[in-house]
């Protein structure tokens, strides 16, 4: 089911997309869900989907703060402490990796059409290196990846930083954002993409309440249901894809 809220006639069509990765590209949120169960079940505490709508999407410092702050057990485990502790558990997961529904059919039309795209992702460089190590051949068609802790990226979503840093590395100098199509899963993203005047296909996780969905200009239930001439970017060929 897609619902566009942004009306196509009066929008330029869209010359460069923007990939989110983990819970967009790449099938990582549950890594991170499974490895905090585990951490609060130590505290008799359940994990939720209105503290994960809070955390997706953000740098990892920034994410632990707010997990052990809104779970009210930062007096015994601290913000570091628990991404130390999640560490060799997600070591062991994100190599695991495995594409989204939809990726790789949608980023291969896009290379095979010259569509420039690019990945925005507030992950880690040493986890993002962890995470596509089996998917070389679909993120060697992204011009250039952008990680969360890339020195230009000085704020986390939904601060801007990340997509205008990522719109300023395509080739051809400073991109009109309005020509910018990001695709995301989280809250944090949506906003962030937003706050760059970029337009964004969310596709959430069906657990996130669709009270989130509202900022987005295009909500997906899947990847493989976005038909790019809706953005005025080339047609499928096999439509029936
Ligand atoms: O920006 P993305 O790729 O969703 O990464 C965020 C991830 O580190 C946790 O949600
Ligand atoms: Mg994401």
């Amino acid at each position: 089911m897609a619902n566009s809220s942004a009306d196509m006639s009066v929008r330029e069509p869209i010359t460069h997309v923007i990939f989110d990765m983990d819970g967009l590209l790449l099938d990582t949120e549950k890594f991170y869900t499974e490895v905090q169960e585990l951490i609060l079940a130590r505290f008799n505490k359940t994990f939720d989907w209105s503290l994960k709508a809070k955390m997706m999407g953000k740098k990892a410092l920034e994410a632990a703060h707010v997990f052990v702050e809104e779970t009210g057990i930062s007096g015994s485990l601290s913000a570091e402490k628990f991404l130390e502790e999640r560490e060799e558990t997600l070591q062991k997961l994100f190599p695991t990796a495995e594409l989204m529904p939809g990726v790789s059919h949608l980023v291969k039309h896009l290379h095979e059409n010259a569509i420039p795209m690019c990945v925005a992702t507030g992950t880690l460089r040493h986890h993002f290196e962890l995470k596509t190590q089996r998917h070389g051949e679909i993120f060697s068609m992204m011009h250039h990846v952008v990680v969360g802790d890339d020195p230009e990226v000085k704020k986390g979503k939904p601060s801007p930083d990340i997509f205008l840093a990522a719109a300023k590395r395509f080739k051809g100098g400073p991109l009109d954002p309005r020509k910018v199509l990001v695709f995301e899963d989280a809250p944090s993203g949506v906003a962030a993409a937003k706050n760059a005047g970029m337009y964004v296909v969310m596709v959430p996780d069906p657990r996130l309440d669709s009270s989130f969905h509202e900022a987005a200009d295009e909500v997906l239930s899947s990847l493989s249901d976005f038909n790019p001439s809706n953005w005025g970017l080339p047609p499928f060929k096999d439509v029936s894809s």
